[in-house]
């Protein structure tokens, strides 16, 4: 499809943006959860999205293990409500590479509490974010490698052939009950190999052989 309206920018729009969570099965096991049998959806805000050149991704207030979730994001690029799994990708205009930055202290107060995610997941630059990447610059957005390092460090690297929903099977289903519109942005759930950053260290990230971003971390004052 074209792309309209400087979706380049895709990040200013102030559009919604749809997590995957639990898409991997080694991570499922990593984290003792149970695989979904359907996808496990949750949200974060546009006031979350994180630059390279904006600055570090901040620790946020009170939080002691905060984990690296390396992830390839898909970029809508026209309105999608009740879109087929095989119309899907007439809908898809880019990808971006994203972090999931996740409180994982938070979240598993929240899970123990059966209460919402939104401190652990939403907090200010939560979501590091590349620059828009054109369809062609992949050509099988179901064979990605995706890789995350700290301090030069290697600690995920995974492909997205092991999704356990594939991307069309995600963005048909979330469509038929919310609609995504042009400029949203869908998180597609991390690999195995999540883990704590502390203040000072380097976040890196990449797409093999396209793209690498890398983060300084500090701790919110
Ligand atoms: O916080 C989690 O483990 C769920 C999640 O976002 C993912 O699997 O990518
Ligand atoms: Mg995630």
């Amino acid at each position: 499809m074209s792309v309209s309206k400087n979706l380049q920018n895709f990040t200013q729009w102030g559009r919604k943006i749809v997590a995957v969570g639990r898409n991997y099965r080694d991570h499922c096991a990593e984290l003792g959860n149970p695989i979904p049998k359907s996808p496990l959806l949750f949200m974060k805000p546009p006031s979350s999205y994180l630059i390279e050149e904006a600055g570090p991704i901040l620790i946020p207030r009170g939080c002691n293990d905060i984990h690296h979730e390396v992830e390839l994001g898909v970029v809508i690029g026209s309105k999608c409500q009740d879109v087929s799994e095989k119309e899907v990708l007439n809908h898809v205009a880019g990808y971006a590479l994203t972090l999931d930055m996740t409180a994982r202290d938070f979240q598993n107060e929240a899970k123990a509490k059966g209460n919402p995610w939104a401190m652990a997941k939403c907090f200010d630059t939560a979501l590091p974010v590349s620059r828009f990447i054109a369809l062609n610059e992949i050509p099988d957005p179901g064979n990605v490698e995706l890789w995350c390092k700290v301090n030069g460090e290697e600690r995920q690297r995974g492909t997205t052939s092991d999704m356990i929903f594939s991307i069309s099977h995600l963005i048909s289903y979330i469509s038929k009950y919310f609609t995504l519109d042009e400029g949203d942005l869908v998180l597609t759930g991390t690999p195995a190999g999540v883990g704590p950053v502390k203040e000072g260290d380097v976040l890196s990230c990449g797409i093999t052989d396209l793209i690498e971003m890398n983060f300084n971390v500090k701790r919110k004052l």
